[in-house]
């Protein structure tokens, strides 16, 4: 079922503060901080929840961090929490598997959002498919959106569209895109799908300050679904602030459905209060977007930064020179032993 746009709104929201902010909170929700934010951002009126670990269905492991509380777990209780959100998921292919995503549809999660790096839709064909058999709503995330042109991703929204998506996100990982990037990449995913009924959305992040003015131009260029975290609630400088966001599109004639006192107020009293440092626009954040390089690193990068006593903003100048992408977080630690030993 392509998402029908909640009555009386003109795009859907879908607040990821329990998923990407997971990257920030290194993994450690409860299910009290899940019970907590998802009772206040579903009263605001926010339409869709993600809940997951940062990394999506299976993430908890060694190289992407442990889960302090099974991410099935937290998904139950959001289902429980919520009284009219959609409760969504995250997955990425091959760190997730397909009974992974029956697990969270036993455990009443509407709306399944499928990841690959933006030149391997491919990879999400079966599970797609099995979304769509088991009646969830289905997204598709091409990620890393920065480091292809318009043109590619309309190819690879075409893959995922064929496979059973019903809406394809352009997801700016590195917070790399600026404004007329963005509109064209949603303009060529809408020009290529949008006959089909397959929408097209936006995931933003912060680290080049972008994140509401490009999501704006996102939903001009066409795009009917965006992405934000209450309070920046993220990886890197945290994600698209869902409370501006909502103030901005109400000025601007775009109806959302969230109160803006409510959510304001949710981000201030309820979001803040779970994260254990606010999303910030720093040294090492801002580089995330001027190099290109995946939001998710951040933690991992200023960890290995320290380890070896070498520049963070050095490792994710290489990261980016490099186009690393999700899964090779384990190369930081080469580039910042090649660091050290060149002394810099
Ligand atoms: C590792 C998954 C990733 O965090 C998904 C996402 O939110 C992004 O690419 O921005
Ligand atoms: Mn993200």
């Amino acid at each position: 079922m392509t998402a029908v746009l909640p009555p009386g709104t003109d795009i859907r929201v879908t607040d990821s503060s329990l998923r990407d902010g997971s990257h920030a909170k290194q993994h450690r929700f409860t299910a009290e901080h899940v019970r907590s934010i998802v009772a206040a951002l579903d009263d605001a009126g926010v339409p869709v929840i993600e809940v997951t670990h940062g990394d999506g269905l299976g993430g908890s492991s060694f190289n992407y961090g442990f889960s302090h509380t099974p991410e099935q777990e937290l998904i139950a209780t959001a289902v429980k929490t919520a009284r009219r959100a959609r409760i969504a998921f995250l997955m990425l292919p091959g760190l997730g598997v397909k009974d992974d995503i029956r697990a969270a549809a036993d455990n009443g999660a509407a709306v399944c959002r499928i990841a690959t790096h933006c030149t391997e839709a491919d990879i999400a064909d079966q599970h797609f498919g099995l979304a769509r058999e088991i009646g969830l709503e289905t997204v598709g995330f091409l990620m890393m959106a920065h480091s292809r042109p318009p043109e590619e991703l309309a190819r690879q929204a075409r893959r995922m569209a064929d496979a059973g998506c019903e809406c394809v996100y352009v997801v700016d990982s590195a917070g790399a895109l600026m404004l007329e990037e963005v509109s064209d990449r949603i303009a060529a995913i809408r020009d290529a799908v949008g006959g089909d009924g397959v929408q097209v959305g936006f995931h933003g992040h912060e680290n080049l300050g972008l994140g509401v003015a490009n999501s704006v131009l996102a939903v001009r260029a066409g795009a009917l679904q965006i992405d934000g975290s209450t309070r920046r609630f993220g990886a890197g400088a945290g994600n698209t602030p869902v409370e501006a966001f909502a103030a901005v599109a109400e000025r601007l004639g775009i109806r959302t459905g969230i109160d803006v006192l409510k959510i304001v107020d949710a981000a201030e009293d309820v979001v803040l209060p779970v994260m254990d440092e606010e999303c910030r626009l720093g040294r090492l954040e801002l580089m995330m977007g001027y190099a290109g390089v995946y939001s998710s690193f951040l933690k991992h990068a200023d960890r290995q930064a320290r380890r070896y006593g070498v520049s963070g903003a050095e490792i994710l100048l290489r990261a980016g020179e490099r186009e690393l992408v999700g899964g090779q977080e384990d190369q930081l630690i080469d580039i910042a032993m090649e660091l050290a030993a060149e002394g810099s």
